[in-house]
């Protein structure tokens, strides 16, 4: 199944310095490496998915946004320091001032098994004039919240952010064959289960020094 619209992907993107924080019991140096290497990958399968007209990368880590632009990603700052949500709107209200004809959506950036085909598979399902979203592999969080249009990406994002999605009348998409779209990483055993599923390149690497 191949989308029928053109979608502006934002991937909110913790500076590595602070991020994945559960994850520091594999030391700080590991920790960062692969806060990173989620990111790049997560954001190398959106560009090559079906679909996929732009990439807007939202980091306040200059470094990792030059890496991300390398790729192809459009980058921004975070609008506030505070509430990734409002800068995940002023993000969306940028990429739609650059292209009116995008609709708007964000994916976590911590999916670093994420394949093109499930992206893909999952906008084809979010075509509807509602708001839509997947919800992660515990069924608790949210990766992928998809917006008809800007009046109605209203991204609320945290803990127990399904429950704070479908409150706001959001769809939930229910796929059984999207397992990498699902699979974000907080924790060591979420990276065992990722690296079950097949990383991309950048975590592989990443994860070397760990097997
Ligand atoms: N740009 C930006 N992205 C954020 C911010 N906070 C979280 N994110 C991103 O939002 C997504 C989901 O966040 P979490 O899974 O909680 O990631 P995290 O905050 O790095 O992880 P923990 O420290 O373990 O809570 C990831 O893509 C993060 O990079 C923020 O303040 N700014
Ligand atoms: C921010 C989120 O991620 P997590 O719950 O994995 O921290 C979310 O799912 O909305």
């Amino acid at each position: 199944m191949v989308p029928e619209h053109r979608y502006g992907v934002v991937v909110p993107v913790k500076p590595p310095a602070f991020a994945k924080s559960r994850l520091g019991g594999l030391g700080d140096r590991t920790r960062r490496t692969l806060a990173q290497a989620f990111a790049l990958d997560t954001v190398a399968a959106a560009l090559a998915t079906e679909g996929v007209a732009t990439v807007l990368a939202v980091t306040d880590d200059h470094l990792l946004a030059a890496e991300l632009a390398e790729l192809g990603a459009q980058v921004l700052p975070d609008a506030t320091t505070d509430d990734m949500n409002t800068s995940l709107v002023q993000a969306a209200v940028e990429l739609v001032r650059r292209d009116a004809a995008l609709r708007p959506a964000a994916l976590c950036a911590d999916l670093p098994a994420l394949r093109a085909d499930e992206l893909s598979r999952a906008l084809a399902c979010a075509a509807g004039d509602e708001m839509s979203f997947v919800a992660d592999a515990d069924g608790i969080g949210t990766t992928l919240l998809v917006a008809p249009d800007l009046a109605r990406f209203r991204p609320s994002f945290g803990a127990g952010s399904r429950e704070m999605h479908l409150d706001l009348g959001a769809r939930e998409i229910v796929l059984d064959d999207v397992p990498t779209l699902r699979r974000d990483v907080d924790t060591p055993a979420d990276l065992a289960a990722a690296l079950e599923l097949g990383i991309g390149p950048r975590t592989a690497r990443a994860a070397a020094v760990l097997l």
